[in-house]
């Protein structure tokens, strides 16, 4: 099993840690620099948390999981200590991938992927794009590691963005939908908590039909749409008022950010 070097331990270094142990990994180490969060990472998790480079050293895979602002900084300081034949794969959001490349020593293999909050319970969605010198083989050990935290797309750099915007991004516009389900159960009389359960059970069950047949998201929509009844009504609402359109249009706002974010 590789040896693997989580260096920042936040939200998604957390997670990918807790999938990591979880699928089997034993050999991981984390850098975290706030002592309270290294050291409840420590007590949560009985993993070795130690300074960047020391975790660095003699790892096979590094995971870079600090904010996009933090990684010039990281990657100048671990420089020195990354093997030739190591994988840095970045989550951060809009770093591309010559950035990092040329932050590492000539060679460096160097994978890009974008995740989202899900990940949390083994359900993320992982968009990932090789940099110029990672190999097929190398691509193929980055998918195996982040399949433990939910599904992996690889995908070319140039769609990054709109990964960023369908799903890096989209569990908020879920949670949006989510919120208005509950202001609406409410206002029609429903205690908030049983709105907040029809909600999030109405989700999770179109989720799974979405993800365990062959019909797409129209046809499972006609399936719940009877001819001039209730769901037909909320439907011909959401239209005339554009919603459809406005989400459309807001998502790819989302892109157009992302690429701004990236310098593109
Ligand atoms: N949370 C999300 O929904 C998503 C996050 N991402 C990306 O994941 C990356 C991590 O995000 P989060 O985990 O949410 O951030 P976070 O702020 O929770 O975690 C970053 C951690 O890195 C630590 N850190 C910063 N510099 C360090 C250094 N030099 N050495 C050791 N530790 C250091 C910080 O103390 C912090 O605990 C970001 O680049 C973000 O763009 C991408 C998509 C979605
Ligand atoms: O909102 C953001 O900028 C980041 C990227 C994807 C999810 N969160």
């Amino acid at each position: 099993m590789p040896r693997i070097a989580i260096l920042g331990g936040g939200v998604m270094g957390e997670t990918l840690l807790s999938a990591l142990v979880a699928a089997g990994h034993r050999d991981v180490v984390v850098a975290e620099k706030f002592t309270e969060r290294a050291e409840a990472l420590r007590a949560e998790h009985g993993v070795e948390v130690v300074d960047p480079r020391a975790a660095s050293r003699g790892a096979d895979v590094l995971l870079v999981a600090v904010k996009p602002q933090d990684v010039p900084d990281l990657l100048a300081e671990v420089r020195p200590e990354i093997a030739p034949g190591a994988v840095v794969v970045s989550l951060a959001a809009g770093v591309r991938t010559t950035v990092i490349e040329d932050a590492l020593e000539p060679g460096v293999a160097v994978v890009r992927a974008m995740p989202n909050t899900p990940a949390l319970v083994g359900e993320g969605m992982f968009g990932v794009s090789a940099g110029a010198s990672a190999g097929d083989d190398q691509v193929a050990g980055v998918v195996a590691l982040l399949a433990t935290a939910g599904d992996v797309a690889v995908v070319d750099e140039a769609h990054q963005d709109a990964v960023t915007a369908v799903s890096g991004s989209g569990p908020a516009y879920v949670f949006y939908l989510a919120e208005a389900m509950v202001e609406a159960g409410t206002a029609e009389g429903l205690d908030e908590d049983v709105a907040r359960r029809l909600a999030a059970q109405t989700l999770t069950g179109a989720a799974a039909l979405l993800t365990s047949g062959d019909e797409g998201p129209a046809e499972l929509r006609r399936k719940v749409t009877s001819p001039n009844g209730t769901t037909a009504a909320a439907i011909e609402s959401f239209d005339a008022a554009g919603v459809r359109g406005a989400l459309v249009a807001g998502i790819r706002a989302a892109a157009r950010r992302s690429a701004e974010l990236s310098g593109s």
